[in-house]
């Protein structure tokens, strides 16, 4: 048996020496000010209990040499005074402490342990092999903690710590595996850390610094071991670089980092002997020819991913899966100390990082949960703390990162509502999930967004996965939280990410309602920079100015009434905003003054956009679709039946066979998928966002097939997208020559499914009977029956569309839930970047015009316009009002009817 057993930091060990100069630990010491506890090791029953320390009378003052651990004090201490417990009445000293942090060396004398005889018969038997341990000194002290540096400065017997470059401990089977057999030394070449994988030798282990656990190493290493070439302090070998160096004699230097030196009441000191620093020599090591290659480092793709966020800690940075592996291993075979479960908790809120691998070690379940502590696990308590590392090492032992607490909260959630950034950081690349929701069905971007946390927030939009609209219990999103916190850059960041600011919450109420209640006017005028609508009523029938008018927000009030906001707009209780204010106030004086000059304008005022429907869709789609008009009188069309989806009026027999299909086995992309008839290819043609791609041909689609419910893919697959339905903000206005039209209310990027074209399936025999073909899209199938979708009684936001010469919108026939060649849906898609307020239309085709153009011309109003050209002796501008609903069969041969609905261009 070697005396080679060292102590890692905080730790006190004793160790005794029997009478074959074997050591032998005995307890653990917790050293406080003024007094001095011991504790057993397992061999004892009873934990906490002081004892005293087994005497030898064969121990004698040794010079105190490196590498070796021995029972005296140095020859020469440094910075020393009498040690604060009073030890030795004779020359039996049985004991020598090292406390590595401090550098505490206390003696121990019998005298100062009386209970002699009883600490014996406690004592392990020395014919039994050899146990080793090391505990923090505020592992088992639960008034002390680790950084207690108070404590450690007033101890009185402050001494260096030494190195043990020189010591070996025996070979431990688990290390070796758990290191593969390679070596475990890290090398400081010009200021970079590698990771040496040379094969081993040797398999007894060394320990290049007290901070780390024992390493194997590979010969060259154990031999830079011996010529003390590792630093004490960071366990780093000193390969090539600018290092100090002392030199106590001529043939003997010891190398390490200039700011490794042991630091003890201002003075430095060589981390290795212990002699003043003031004499070591900076010098600096050229690199070898064969230095260990930086690659090497860490094998573990996930465990490399996350040390990459452990920027603040080398150490950590390099081998913390490595060592965190083995030190487990290792610490396994040692158990001596049980700690409560519920302490893995307690440690994980304070931080006590070693103490916790303890407990892993021993076996604590990482999921373990607080009755007490709202069913949290440690995972929760780390991350609420933000204690990334300790995140890092319970996920590592198995703590599952989506557990929910008892209120239905991740530890994800808590990083984020306690703004720990880094936390979040780490449990996203860890793999948590953003989408959970807690009891009040918050999200972690609501979390962020209502405590006004702007670096989590911009961390969290930019995750893929991240649904940017969602919607807590209140109906509130974040941005809703963000604008009622006043947050201008928060909003900013969100609208920009593609939040969307005509959200509802459960009242109805849109951001600018919450904005005019914050008072926030810059908040304000943004949304209606971004085409809020300032005549957005909530279920009260409040608008905005309404609020802001009860809320005394004056700036909000100016603003609303200079963007035209309307002073007479009645609520459900049929007050105006003028009849929220108390008369004659500062507001009421205002807003007086502006309903006269309004109604001096009436006249010109009555043509101003007014909204006359919330929803034409009444509440068939996902998102509303308001109508509104600022050109004439025309109410809002009401003599047709809004359908989301296509319907069928008589009998039709759809082929809804599809078992002819390879079903799709699409995760991330369905590209893998087969055709089903040779011709068709069944290729996802969207992206990550649900657009089209950009290879996608616009001139010649090709169809769509999305995957359906006899697909193995999950609903949310990505080649689902117009079965999810309208997405878009769109809105039906009356434009100036077309009739209604439609237009955006949001930025739309190119590729993005805007809505289906969508009404009453119809043969082309029923087409021909039909006195109105404005509103009929040809499905121009080649096989069998013709028939057209006809939008005129059963239709969506589509029969709005209008034909533009310079389209943004192009169709595209997908097939969802059947294959039935017959029956196509038409999907629209944006063929270009289309701005918010720009009309939506696409071309209706040249077949169309052909027909039309007898009867009226195109007033799309673009200078590449096609179809303006005046056919003599007809009054086209007329026409052009005339033909929205109003073409008859007169106008049109049903013949001609029949084959002027719109079609596919290409068709
Ligand atoms: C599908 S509807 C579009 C909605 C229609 N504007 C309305 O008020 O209901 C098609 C009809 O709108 C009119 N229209 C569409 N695009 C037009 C254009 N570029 N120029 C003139 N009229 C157009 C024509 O009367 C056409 O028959």
């Amino acid at each position: 048996m070697r005396e080679t057993w060292s102590p890692c930091p905080h730790s006190i060990s004793v160790y005794l020496r029997n009478s074959k100069t074997q050591h032998k630990q005995v307890g653990i010491f917790l050293a406080k000010k003024t007094e001095l506890h011991l504790f057993r090791t397992q061999e004892s029953k009873t934990n906490c209990m002081p004892l005293c320390l087994y005497s030898s009378a064969a121990s004698k003052k040794k010079k105190r040499k490196m590498g070796l651990y021995n029972f005296v004090p140095k020859k020469k201490p440094k910075v020393s005074k009498k040690p604060n417990v009073s030890l030795s009445s004779s020359n039996e000293q049985v004991g020598y402490l090292t406390h590595s942090t401090t550098s505490t060396s206390v003696k121990l004398s019998h005298s100062s342990w009386p209970n002699l005889e009883h600490s014996r018969s406690l004592f392990p038997n020395p014919a039994e092999g050899f146990t080793y341990s090391q505990f923090q000194r505020w592992c088992l002290c639960l008034s002390g903690l680790p950084e207690d540096k108070e404590n450690m400065e007033a101890d009185d017997t402050l001494e260096p710590p030494l190195c043990s470059c020189r010591m070996e401990a025996p070979k431990n089977q688990d290390v070796v595996t758990l290191a593969e057999g390679k070596c475990m030394a890290v090398e400081s070449v010009d200021g970079k850390l590698s990771l040496c994988r040379k094969v081993i030798l040797k398999q007894e282990m060394m320990r290049p610094s007290l901070r780390i656990p024992l390493l194997v190493l590979c010969e060259d290493h154990r031999a830079g071991m011996v010529k003390h070439q590792s630093c004490p302090g960071c366990g780093f070998f000193c390969r090539a670089g600018t290092f100090m160096e002392c030199q106590p004699d001529g043939n003997i230097s010891h190398r390490f980092h200039r700011s490794c030196a042991s630091l003890i009441r201002g003075q430095v000191y060589c981390p290795h002997c212990g002699e003043e620093a003031s004499y070591a020599k900076e010098v600096t090591i050229p690199k070898p020819d064969c230095a260990v290659p930086t690659a090497a480092v860490p094998a573990h793709k996930r465990d490399t991913a996350l040390m990459d966020l452990f920027d603040s800690s080398p150490f950590v940075d390099l081998l913390c899966c490595l060592l965190f592996k083995t030190s487990i291993a290792y610490f396994s075979r040692y158990k001596k100390f049980k700690l409560p479960p519920k302490q893995l908790y307690f440690s994980s809120k304070r931080g006590e990082l070693q103490r916790i691998l303890h407990m892993l070690v021993e076996g604590v379940d990482p999921n373990l949960r607080m009755d007490s502590e709202k069913r949290k696990t440690s995972l929760h308590c780390a991350a609420e703390e933000g204690h990334k590392e300790i995140c890092h090492v319970l996920v590592q032992a198995g703590a599952n990162l989506d557990m929910c607490d008892a209120e239905q909260r991740t530890p994800l959630m808590y990083a984020c509502e306690n703004n720990h950034l880094e936390t979040v950081k780490y449990l996203l690349k860890a793999g948590a999930s953003t989408g959970h929701k807690d009891m009040r069905g918050s999200t972690c971007l609501h979390l962020a967004a209502r405590g006004g946390h702007t670096g989590v927030l911009q961390y969290l939009v930019s995750m893929p996965s991240i649904d940017i609209n969602c919607k807590d219990d209140g109906g509130w999103a974040p941005l809703t939280w963000a604008t009622e916190n006043m947050n201008l850059e928060q909003v900013k960041m969100l609208i920009s990410a593609g939040a969307d600011v005509q959200i509802r919450d459960k009242e109805e109420n849109v951001c600018l309602h919450w904005a005019a209640f914050s008072g926030c006017d810059e908040i304000a005028q943004l949304l209606l920079d971004k085409r809020s609508d300032l005549h957005a009523v909530n279920i009260h029938g409040d608008s905005p100015l309404h609020i802001a008018v009860r809320q005394n927000q004056l700036d909000c009030v100016m603003l609303f009434l200079s963007r035209g906001a309307d002073v007479n707009l009645k609520n459900k209780d049929g007050e105006t905003p003028l009849d929220c204010c108390s008369i004659n106030s500062k507001m009421w004086t205002i807003l007086n003054t502006n309903k006269k000059l309004t109604d001096a304008r009436r006249g010109r005022d009555s043509l101003r956009e007014r909204l006359l429907c919330r929803d034409v869709s009444r509440g068939y789609e996902d998102v509303p679709v308001p109508c509104v008009n600022g050109m004439d009188h025309e109410p809002c069309p009401s003599n047709f039946k809004y359908v989301p989806e296509n319907c069928f009026t008589s009998q039709v027999n759809i082929d809804e066979n599809i078992t002819h299909l390879q079903h799709c086995s699409c995760k991330d992309d369905c590209a893998s998928s087969s055709c089903i008839c040779g011709q068709l290819s069944m290729r996802c043609w969207y992206d990550k966002d649900g657009r089209l791609l950009k290879e996608f041909c616009r001139d010649d689609p090709p169809f769509l097939f999305e995957c359906n419910h006899a697909c193995s893919c999950w609903r949310t697959c990505r080649n689902r997208v117009i079965q999810n339905g309208l997405r878009v903000r769109l809105q039906v206005f009356r434009t100036e020559r077309m009739g209604w039209g439609v237009r955006a209310l949001q930025d739309i990027p190119e590729g993005t499914f805007v809505c289906e074209f969508a009404g009453e399936i119809i043969s082309d025999g029923e087409a021909n009977v039909r006195e109105n073909d404005s509103y009929m899209f040809n499905l121009d199938n080649k096989a069998g029956e013709v028939y057209c979708i006809d939008g005129q009684f059963y239709g969506n936001v589509s029969r709005f569309m209008n034909h533009l010469c310079e389209p943004n919108l192009f169709p595209v026939r997908v097939f969802t839930k059947h294959q039935d060649m017959r029956f196509p849906r038409i999907a629209l898609y944006a063929s270009k970047a289309i701005q918010a307020g720009d009309e939506l239309g696409f071309d209706y085709g040249d077949p169309y015009w052909q027909i039309k153009k007898k009867y009226f011309r195109c007033q799309c109003g673009s200078a590449k316009c096609r179809y303006s050209e005046t056919v003599p002796g007809q009054n086209h501008a007329d026409s052009s009002v005339r033909a929205l609903g109003d073409q008859t069969v007169a106008q049109v041969e049903p013949i001609q009817s029949a084959n002027t609905a719109i079609a596919i261009t290409q068709a």
